[in-house]
């Protein structure tokens, strides 16, 4: 209400030309709805994906924010089941040069580089990987999943570079780093953060396992791929790829650089080889985690 009182725009939009609407929307708020719509926000703006709030609001099931806005005349061009390809990124859009390594996975290295002015993180998959054309094509489907994903704690993908020889995609860069290297450095966290921290994963994991129509289940749920954006919060990245990568036999190859620890593993197996140890952070976290799963389970979704 502040900044549409001090003039902000209702139908401004990111770097995704999303608006306060499709976020409001998305994240089931719906008295910024109703303010927005209020204030002339346009009910049909479309992102750089072709969606539209109510496709949003359709996405992860806000039936109430649906009324209001079909209401309002919104329509949802996007079919709830079409299977939308990864969105391309031209490689003008991108200055590779002076691009900074940041980090380097079992996939490939990670590198910090400017696309449309704006610092993103490019995550390279290694030809060895990319050049099997089964597993490519695993791969883009995993990323057309992560591309409807929209959550302040999930990690955002922003598209795959067309036309490369290998297969490059660009995610949001966090300037914070992973969990693993706080940890690292900070070494034992405060209570209060652990549980900031815990909630901020589960946050994120509970959008996952309630994504519609089918839940996501991470399988690599690790410090590693627990990011933190400049403001302290963490979002969680790489769900799904890492089950491309524990298709060895499918897919006749081997990744490396798991994390191999038991703590990380999942939560049936990390329950029968660590009941009894400390509880930390990602303990906790690893413990909403399960408890979410098999309500899951139970609800005979997954
Ligand atoms: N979006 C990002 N923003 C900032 N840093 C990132 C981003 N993505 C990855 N990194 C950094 O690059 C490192 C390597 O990331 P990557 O996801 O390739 O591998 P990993 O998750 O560490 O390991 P694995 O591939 O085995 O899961 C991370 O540990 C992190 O420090």
């Amino acid at each position: 209400m502040q900044e549409l009182e001090n003039g902000v725009e209702p139908n401004v939009g990111d770097y995704d030309k999303r608006t306060a609407l499709h976020l409001a929307a998305c994240e089931g708020c719906t008295e910024i709805v109703l303010l927005l719509l209020e204030k002339g926000a346009d009910v049909n703006s479309t992102d750089r994906w072709g969606r539209t709030p109510l496709s949003d609001a359709r996405g992860v099931g806000h039936k109430e924010i649906c009324k209001i806005l079909e209401a309002h005349g919104g329509i949802d061009p996007v079919l709830a089941d079409s299977q939308t390809p990864c969105y391309l990124i031209d490689y003008n859009e991108v200055t590779l040069k002076g691009a900074i390594l940041i980090g380097e996975g079992a996939y490939g290295e990670v590198y910090k580089v400017k696309w449309r002015g704006t610092e993103v993180a490019a995550k390279t998959i290694r030809s060895s990987i990319a050049s099997n054309e089964k597993v490519r094509k695993a791969f883009l489907k995993e990323l057309a999943l992560w591309q409807k994903l929209r959550h302040p704690n999930i990690v955002q993908f922003l598209g795959v570079l067309k036309d490369s020889d290998r297969l490059i995609f660009l995610t949001e860069y966090l300037k914070n780093g992973s969990l693993y290297d706080i940890l690292k450095k900070r070494g034992r966290l405060e209570p209060l953060t652990a549980v900031s921290y815990a909630l901020d994963i589960a946050r994120g994991m509970t959008y996952l396992h309630h994504h519609k129509p089918h839940a996501i289940i991470h399988r690599d749920l690790t410090p590693r791929n627990v990011l933190q954006d400049e403001a302290g919060r963490l979002k969680v990245t790489d769900f799904g790829l890492s089950k491309i990568a524990q298709e060895k036999d499918v897919y006749g190859y081997k990744m490396t650089g798991g994390t191999g620890s038991y703590r990380y593993m999942a939560p049936e197996v990390y329950r029968r080889e660590s009941y009894g140890k400390s509880v930390d952070v990602f303990s906790f976290a690893l413990i909403v985690h399960e408890v979410s799963r098999h309500l899951l389970l139970k609800r005979c979704i997954v």
